[in-house]
């Protein structure tokens, strides 16, 4: 575990904008926190970075605690959603002062991603578009190579392109230097392509938090076309979770793995039967009601 957040607090005022949150993040992997606005994703990942004080808990980053602990600072590095640079600053002026703080900080990179994004190293900050001071903030973040990322809402205001290309190179990172991100988003199925494990915070609390290779194989959906429809029945023996009927079309959300729901399916002799691909809003929509919530509350496509 790189990094472990225990029952942690964090209020302004009267405000509790974290609320009792727990969570683990394992080496080299990326971790998605969904939640709508102000739900506490960017307070808790302030938090999570050591950038504020949790009012209680605790933070971790390996053994060390995070708060105000200089031999960590280089080691994380959160982004935020808005970059900041120096008043007047150029490219080459903010990668100085990154050099400074990140001990990792490599000046190949530095140049060959000037270059990849096309941005000069002379460039006014200030001149750029939003998208481009995005691109700008990720060389700089690249080039630190942290061993922890926290990126508040990364892709926001990026092209397509773009935005596939900074996904690259984050794989990358992963895969060769078992580089961390965690990463706040709105888009749940943005993260489902790219998270190995996502998060739901909601009014400050965390509600869930799944390692998609979990869930993947825990449920399936299936449409079957049936000559006569089935009662009630058959939706209890197949551990039916969610289902919809047009005709005499059923297509079901069903808990349990392929093998079995099929086996069991074809007892009741449907004329056909197909399997569909499940997302992650399907399984969530699901969990979540379960506890209550209404998914399209929360999160917003
Ligand atoms: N510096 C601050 N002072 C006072 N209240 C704050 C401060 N920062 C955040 N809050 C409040 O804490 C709550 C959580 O805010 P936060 O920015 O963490 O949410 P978020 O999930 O990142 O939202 P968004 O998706 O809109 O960025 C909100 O009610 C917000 O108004």
């Amino acid at each position: 575990m790189i990094l472990n957040a225990e029952n942690v607090d964090k209020s302004f005022g009267r405000k509790k904008a974290v609320d009792g949150v727990s969570l683990n993040i394992k080496a080299g992997t990326i971790h998605g926190l969904l939640g709508s606005n102000g739900a506490g994703k960017t307070t808790f990942m302030k938090v999570l970075s050591g950038i504020y004080k949790a009012d209680k808990g605790t933070v971790r980053y390996d053994t060390h605690n995070v708060f105000e602990n200089t031999d960590v600072k280089s080691d994380l590095m959160f982004i935020h959603d808005i970059p900041y640079f120096f008043r007047g600053a150029r490219l080459s002026d903010m990668a100085r002062f990154y050099r400074s703080m990140y001990p990792n900080f490599s000046d190949k990179r530095f140049n060959q991603l000037a270059e990849h994004f096309k941005l000069s190293p002379k460039v006014q900050l200030s001149s750029l578009s939003k998208g481009m001071k995005r691109q700008a903030s990720f060389i700089l973040a690249f080039s630190s190579r942290p061993k922890v990322m926290l990126l508040d809402e990364p892709f926001d205001g990026l092209d397509p392109i773009i935005r596939r290309q900074v996904k690259n190179i984050m794989l990358q990172d992963i895969a060769n230097h078992n580089m961390t991100v965690i990463a706040s988003s709105h888009n749940l199925r943005e993260m489902e392509d790219l998270c190995d494990s996502v998060s739901i915070m909601h009014h400050g609390k965390l509600l869930f938090h799944r390692e998609l290779s979990d869930i993947k194989g825990t449920h399936c959906k299936l449409q079957m076309a049936f000559k006569t429809l089935p009662d009630a029945s058959f939706y209890k023996d197949l551990g039916v979770v969610q289902q919809s009927v047009k005709g005499r079309i059923v297509t079901c959300i069903i808990k349990g793995d392929l093998e079995h729901i099929e086996e069991k399916v074809t007892k009741y002799n449907p004329l056909m039967y197909d399997i569909l691909p499940l997302t992650l809003e399907e399984i969530f929509a699901y969990e979540m009601g379960e506890q209550g919530y209404e998914i399209s509350n929360i999160i917003v496509e």
